[in-house]
């Protein structure tokens, strides 16, 4: 199952965070925008091809280390199809170098539109009997709010092409609590409920580490539910943002973990992307200080944690 991939190289880097490629143009150093608007003129080819740069430098700087990217869909849609395209292109060029993809684009819709947001970002399309990949990531971040039949066509997608979908549970943002912690007449939380329809629906996805290709989202910044999640939710891989520029912390993250130091990939995507700042660097220097701070993370972590080692 796609997890299990991902967890082996967590494993083979001793390294569970995800360095999340969410690309604005004023993050983007100025030599390179330069470069792109000479070629491509102040257009939105221009600014995509001005992301797609800035996302090749920060995977060339952090492969060898960090395990896995995030581009967060909605920051290339702010370019039309031509940030589309550097989407496309940035999910290639990490997969090129060996990289676990997780796009997070938080899809959901009834279940024959949910068979087309999966082909398109999990699958491959058919055309004309030809087979190609439209988005060829790995993982997706979806939404269940629609229930069972809005999930079916990603499990489906999962279990014939070895991916892995990541639900929203918990999630970081400061009103999540206003539906999510809502009891329900079984006396659970909203989150508690989605969690466990998690563990369902990974039920007959099961990988060889132990958790199912249906992974749950719980944010950083609930530590508490965190854990908890951790406790009740045993086959099910989260995927913890929140941490760096939300204010969530090694600390905080520690309880998503199980006894191996497996269950969870911890994202941080301001945190690197604009680490620079921190560093009292120049933006010139971005890819540099990325690196810096994903050894940083990585090293605050498993210090929290220990060795993380296959079950
Ligand atoms: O699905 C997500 O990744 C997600 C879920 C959630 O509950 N909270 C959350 O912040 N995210 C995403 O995780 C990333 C967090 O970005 P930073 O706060 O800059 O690290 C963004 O791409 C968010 O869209």
């Amino acid at each position: 199952m796609a997890f299990d991939r991902l967890i082996e190289n967590i494993v083979k880097m001793q390294n569970p965070t995800v360095a999340g490629l969410d690309p604005k143009l004023d993050y983007v150093p100025e030599s390179i925008k330069t470069k792109c608007f000479e070629k491509y003129g102040k257009t939105l080819e221009g600014a995509a091809a001005a992301l797609f740069e800035f996302n090749k430098a920060l995977i060339d700087a952090l492969y060898d280390i960090v395990p896995a990217v995030k581009p967060q869909a909605a920051y290339y849609e702010m370019y039309g199809w031509q940030g589309v395209k550097a989407l496309c292109d940035t999910i290639a060029y990490a997969k090129s170098k060996g990289m676990f993809v997780i796009t997070d684009g938080k899809r959901n819709d009834i279940g024959t539109t949910m068979e087309a947001y999966a082909t398109a970002h999990l699958g491959h399309t058919d055309v004309a009997g030809e087979s190609i990949d439209a988005f060829g990531a790995d993982a997706l971040t979806v939404n269940g709010y629609l229930g069972t039949d809005g999930i079916k066509p990603l499990a489906k997608i999962c279990d014939s092409d070895d991916k892995g979908i990541f639900v929203l549970v918990k999630t970081s943002n400061p009103s999540s609590g206003e539906l999510q912690d809502m009891k329900l007449e079984t006396n659970e939380s909203v989150y508690e409920h989605m969690g466990k329809m998690c563990e369902g629906w990974g039920e007959d996805l099961m990988g060889k580490h132990g958790y199912s290709a249906v992974g749950a989202v719980v944010g950083a910044t609930y530590p508490e539910q965190l854990g908890e999640m951790r406790a009740k939710l045993p086959h099910t891989f989260f995927l913890v943002p929140g941490y760096g520029a939300q204010g969530g912390g090694a600390d905080d993250v520690k309880n998503a973990f199980d006894e191996n130091g497996l269950g969870a990939i911890i994202n941080s995507s301001r945190g690197i992307m604009c680490a620079w700042k921190k560093q009292g660097l120049t933006e010139e220097d971005f890819a540099v200080a990325a690196r810096k701070e994903a050894e940083r993370m990585r090293d605050e972590i498993v210090g929290c944690i220990g060795k993380i080692k296959l079950g």
